[in-house]
């Protein structure tokens, strides 16, 4: 009896051996977290602070999953049937929402107050431009701690890689050592350009296009759109898009005739979203990636129907858009919008595969900043003198948004002789909060769509600048 029943103290003996003889051995060599992991936790220590008590919240969006909008493809000859069983659905049309019962003629009266306002701003800025040394600081109600607080925090300058070269005083300083240089020529960025930048910023007018039609459920709804549904000859009705997305496009102020050019286009969404407003009579789609430039190709024939004619519109080009000293498109575009590569928040938070936040991707992570500033800078050259740039990314990072704009601003200026001004965009964001379907943070530049539970979009930020000289 006692051999098949050992006593108690023997079992006890032998799970101690057992314990310490099998203690589990992990190889040093080996990450002890996933990559979305890493990402959570890089989150949780620069945002946390960011964005203090609202960080929980928005956290808890990023790792669920993201509501989406479905974007009527008005191209699609059964768009309208469809359009009305996601109506019956309850699937709103969030434009027409926001819109409101605004009469024509209000919407004109507002036009006029906003743009005579913007007037009498950017005349006071092109003082400012003749005469640098009056030049104000008006707009910026912050302290310069508060600003530093904001922009250089460890969420900022931790993540932007220093640049090998070396620093000189100089350098540092706005509107000294500004030698105008010669167009085809390389700029170095260090990060520091934009300290100590003012960016002017205007009131701002944005009319949505009429022809664009977007649905969306209401706040908190839990309903899914179904697949999208196709036409005789095998066009889809409608796609689905992260609410986020929407917004640059919205931001882009699209007038008709408008020549436009996308710099990172594929896989293509919002140079299609672009191209439903039927405003612009150009669509130049540039993208480095040969693969991604594929994946535009592809999407364009699926959405735009070989007779339609949207077709012509569309030009597709691949050039290395962060390449300050070949870029050739200089000053040809009415609208140019830079949706730049960045640490994209909410996949890499839910995703491991081609994870930015992986051992080996680093490095390419850190160069994002000088990345998105070089495509800026050239966004920036691109478009005509009285045009805008829309910048935007799906991340929260301020190194990769506000200080992006400072430092290309800067650049800009100092190598190019481009002056800008920031467009506001108080309208989009206060229509778009009162639609109930987005929540904005209070960013000193541009504009910050985080998630939030309810109604789960972006992140995205965006920021439109106009070129005016
Ligand atoms: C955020 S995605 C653009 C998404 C696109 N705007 C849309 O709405 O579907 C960024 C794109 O930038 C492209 N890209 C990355 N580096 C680039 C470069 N140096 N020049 C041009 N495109 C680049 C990538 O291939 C990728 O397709």
């Amino acid at each position: 009896m006692s051999c098949l029943r050992p006593s108690h103290s023997i079992y006890l003996t032998q799970i101690r051996c057992k314990t310490v003889k099998f203690k589990p051995k992990i190889a040093k060599t080996k990450p002890l977290k996933t990559p979305s992991a890493q990402a959570l936790d890089h989150f949780d220590f620069y945002y946390g602070p960011l964005f203090g008590k609202k960080w929980p919240s928005i956290r808890l969006g990023l790792l669920s999953p993201n509501r989406y909008l479905a974007v009527m493809n008005t191209m699609s000859r059964n768009w309208e049937a469809h359009d009305e069983i996601l109506s019956d659905m309850g699937a709103k049309d969030l434009l027409k929402s926001v819109r409101g019962k605004t009469g024509d003629e209000i919407i004109e009266t507002k036009r006029i107050i906003a743009e005579g306002r913007a007037e009498e701003k950017t005349q006071e800025v092109k003082k400012d431009i003749a005469n640098p040394s009056t030049l104000s600081a008006d707009n910026d109600s912050s302290s310069d701690e508060e600003r530093e607080e904001i922009f250089r925090s460890a969420a900022g300058l931790g993540e932007f890689r220093a640049s090998p070269g070396e620093l000189s005083a100089g350098s540092l300083q706005m509107g000294q050592g500004g030698v105008k240089n010669s167009q085809n020529k390389d700029v170095e960025i260090t990060g520091f350009e934009g300290e100590g930048v003012r960016i002017p910023k205007r009131d701002h007018f944005l009319y949505y296009p009429k022809n664009l039609r977007v649905r969306a459920f209401d706040r908190a709804v839990l309903l899914d759109f179904p697949a999208p549904m196709k036409d005789e000859v095998g066009v889809p009705s409608y796609w689905l898009l992260d609410g986020g997305s929407l917004l640059p496009v919205l931001s882009l102020g699209l007038q008709k005739g408008d020549s436009l050019l996308d710099m990172c286009a594929a896989p293509g969404g919002k140079s299609l979203l672009a191209a439903l407003s039927t405003l612009p009579s150009k669509i130049v789609c540039n993208d480095f990636k040969l693969a991604r430039l594929g994946q535009l190709k592809r999407a364009l024939m699926t959405y735009v129907p070989e007779d339609s004619e949207a077709i012509d519109k569309f030009v597709l080009k691949r050039k290395d858009a962060s390449d300050v000293k070949t870029w050739d498109e200089l000053e040809a575009y009415d609208k140019v919008l830079a949706d730049v590569p960045c640490s994209t928040d909410r996949l890499s938070v839910s995703t491991d595969e081609g994870n930015i936040f992986s051992t080996g991707s680093t490095q390419l992570r850190l160069d994002l900043p000088v990345l998105q500033t070089k495509i800026l800078v050239n966004a920036l050259r691109s478009v005509k003198i009285g045009g805008s740039v829309v910048y935007s990314t799906c991340t929260l990072s301020p190194s990769q948004n506000e200080a992006v704009v400072e430092n290309a601003v800067a650049v800009a200026r100092n190598d190019f002789a481009i002056e800008t001004v920031e467009e506001s965009l108080h309208q989009l964001v206060s229509h778009m909060t009162s639609s109930g379907l987005y929540r904005f943070h209070n960013t000193q530049i541009g504009a910050l769509v985080v998630p939030f539970l309810p109604s789960n979009f972006g992140p995205m930020y965006i920021c439109k600048l106009t070129r005016l000289q």
